[in-house]
């Protein structure tokens, strides 16, 4: 097992867990990266990717509070850019002090990496993805009423801004990320689900957009033919039921249950469905693979199958 090359996608309170300070979230990180070290120890050849939805948003906003002809504000895309390098930065600080503890002879390296999207995607007629911070509802209809901005209910969570979400289609520094891992590095890469790039007349542009990270990590770990894709979050597992009284955690669990309890509606749109969904299409890309959804305290064991919600094809 231990030689098996893996995905681990970390959600959103593996480097956010309360302030959005940078001195808060590095903090978490530094957390995250000992979970991500006793893998490491285990001989797993892995590749991380992360969200951005808290960072970019919050940078999108720092981009609109501050405009002025000498500051402009960067457009989403670029915003995008800028949390992979933030979050990129501070995962290298943080997998690297624990390395060099551990006296490990790695290295670990983060790609900024772009991901193409198609521009005529649906999605970006239907703003989904919350990105920033939460707000009441009374406050998301003053910003919608007065700014050209759309706010959605996020999980039961409150209000956030939603931005476009295109599927990811191709990543474009795949070749590099395998290459980096087959030489044995720690690599961060496709953070925030990457930043959305689409082809015009052999050129690559940028699009507003923020891709979503289950996804783009399920495109990843297929092409660069991992094991397994471990995706770790706010919760232990994936519930049916979720918070009702007969709710039920889900241990080991089919690609075909799976898809008949997304059917009846078990996961919520922007949260937990993506993740069901990217486990569905990479378990069954790949024979004998296998996807994790669990907590970032339970990533250990959740590698070893020995906790979480294994999903796999029988
Ligand atoms: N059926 C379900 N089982 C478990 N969690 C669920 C379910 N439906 C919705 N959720 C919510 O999904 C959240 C995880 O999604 P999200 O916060 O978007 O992930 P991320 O950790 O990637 O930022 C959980 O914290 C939980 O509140
Ligand atoms: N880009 C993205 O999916 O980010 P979150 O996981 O933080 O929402």
């Amino acid at each position: 097992m231990g030689n098996e090359r893996i995905v681990i996608a970390l959600g959103g309170n593996a480097i956010q867990s309360g302030s959005a300070t940078a001195e808060a979230q590095q903090e978490a990180l530094n957390h995250t990266a000992k979970q991500l070290i006793e893998i490491i120890k285990q001989g797993y050849q892995v590749a991380i990717t992360h969200g951005n939805g808290p960072q970019v948003g919050n940078i999108l906003l720092q981009q609109i509070q501050s405009h002025s002809e000498q500051t402009p504000a960067m457009p989403l895309d670029t915003c995008g850019a800028m949390s992979q390098g933030m979050i990129g930065y501070w995962l290298e600080n943080a997998i690297n002090d624990q390395l060099h503890e551990e006296g490990l002879d790695k290295q670990v390296a983060s790609v900024i990496t772009r991901v193409e999207v198609n521009p005529d995607d649906k999605a970006f007629s239907n703003p989904s993805k919350p990105i920033g911070p939460f707000y009441s509802e009374k406050e998301a209809k003053e910003q919608m009423e007065k700014n050209d901005v759309t706010f959605k209910e996020d999980a039961g969570r409150g209000w956030r801004r939603v931005v476009p979400s295109p599927k990811p289609v191709k990543i474009l520094e795949h070749e590099v990320i395998k290459s980096l891992v087959d030489n044995g590095m720690v690599v961060v890469s496709t953070g925030g689900g990457g930043i959305p790039v689409y082809r015009k007349d052999n050129k690559i542009l940028g699009v507003e957009a923020v891709i979503d990270k289950d996804f783009a990590s399920e495109k990843l770990a297929e092409l660069i033919q991992a094991d397994k894709l471990v995706i770790l979050t706010e919760v232990e597992h994936v519930y049916v039921n979720y918070q009702a009284a007969n709710q039920k955690a889900l241990e080991q669990v089919t690609t075909e249950e799976l898809r008949n309890y997304a059917e009846e509606g078990q996961f919520s749109a922007g949260s937990m469905l993506p993740k069901v969904e990217a486990a569905i299409a990479f378990v069954e890309s790949k024979p004998g693979s296998k996807c994790i959804i669990t907590s970032l305290d339970k990533a250990v064991e959740a590698v070893n199958e020995n906790a979480g919600t294994v999903i796999k094809n029988h």
